[in-house]
């Protein structure tokens, strides 16, 4: 069980001046400012849980990541994880967690792979019996035999991001911290991560924090979802829930014939809340379902533009955020 209460830190900025002279001033003679990246935040993640943890860039998400890993200490709150304190007892403490950085590898670059997890089962202090057992745990999840015996640097990137999943699960930790475990991976190798993920959360009860800017790892792995804007909380609650409050969002796509046509579509005097993005001849229309009726579009871009072929589509997840990180929808 991982509680979080109030939790908040803040940095000292430089103040920046105006100008040339403003950036000398800043350079010789500082000014500070604090800037609260993590504003009162509060959560509890039961065990076995895998939460995914999001925000825009900047949101705050690292800092909170750090807080709760123990590298950060807050200005302020409490973190307890499993009854314990990540910075009071870190070094008890780092045996229960284990932290993969998506862009960031814990594994020697020029040991063959199986090597780097011998040294990581001596650091950790895992007795051989639970060893081999986790390896073949981890093998079997993870396909590690593959390239079990491969030097690092040889490995794909997907490769890597297996074989670092494993390194931080060889001690069994019941708190995974993963930023980004998916990014710059081909589909079919997030897919195989992803089922991974999902195995280890079942089969171990491995409670997962998950920081991702994919929205389909939001939607095939989270039960449920915290989001963070400007270090404050937006939205705690399921992926379902997330598009309930933040509205129903639709999408239809026309071509139109004519690109000079695209004057003559004028949705914000008869509709609400829609939003156009052209590409060339295609022309996107995003709305709201609750404020407008997909019939009435239709019939309306039907009525003044002359088109030649529409599809519709009910939007996911990422619409939403990705609304939400333009700043289209307010906070209430
Ligand atoms: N050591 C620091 N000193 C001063 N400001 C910092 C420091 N670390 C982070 N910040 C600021 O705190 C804010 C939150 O940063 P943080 O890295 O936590 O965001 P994030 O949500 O993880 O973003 P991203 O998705 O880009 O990684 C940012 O405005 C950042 O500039």
């Amino acid at each position: 069980m991982i509680t979080v209460s109030h939790l908040e830190k803040d940095f000292k900025k430089v103040k920046k001046g105006d100008g040339l002279s403003g950036s000398f001033k800043a350079l010789f003679k500082p000014e500070y400012e604090t800037f609260e990246a993590v504003k009162d935040l509060s959560f509890e993640i039961p065990e076995g849980e895998i939460f995914g943890f999001i925000g825009a860039n900047g949101a705050g998400k690292s800092t909170t990541i750090k807080m709760l890993t123990g590298i950060l200490t807050p200005t302020s709150g409490f973190i307890e994880i499993n009854g314990k304190n990540p910075q009071k007892d870190r070094q008890s403490y780092v045996k229960d967690i284990g932290v993969v950085f998506g862009q960031r590898t814990q594994l020697w670059w020029d040991l063959p792979l199986e090597d780097t997890y011998k040294v990581l089962k001596e650091i950790y202090e895992v007795p051989e019996e639970d060893f081999v057992k986790r390896m073949n745990f981890l093998n079997d999840v993870l396909d590690l035999n593959e390239f079990i015996k491969d030097p690092v640097r040889t490995l794909s990137l997907g490769q890597r991001m297996r074989a670092d999943i494993a390194a931080s699960l060889l001690h069994n930790p019941k708190v995974l911290f993963l930023d980004e475990p998916t990014i710059g991976l081909d589909v079919d190798v997030k897919d195989r991560i992803r089922n991974a993920i999902k195995k280890i959360n079942q089969e171990e009860k491995t409670t997962i924090i998950l920081t991702t800017h994919d929205l389909n790892d939001i939607e095939q792995l989270c039960s449920r979802i915290f989001m963070i804007d400007k270090g404050k909380e937006i939205f705690d609650g399921s992926a379902e829930e997330l598009k309930e409050k933040f509205g129903n969002i639709h999408e239809i796509t026309f071509k139109i014939n004519q690109l000079e046509d695209l004057e003559k579509l004028r949705y914000e005097e008869d509709f609400s809340d829609v939003l156009l993005e052209q590409e060339d001849k295609n022309i996107k229309v995003r709305f709201d379902a609750s404020k407008n009726s997909a019939s009435e579009i239709l019939q309306y871009t039907l009525n003044n533009v002359s088109v030649s072929d529409v599809s519709i589509k009910e939007a996911d997840i990422e619409d939403i955020i990705r609304r939400f990180y333009r700043k289209e929808l307010k906070d209430d």
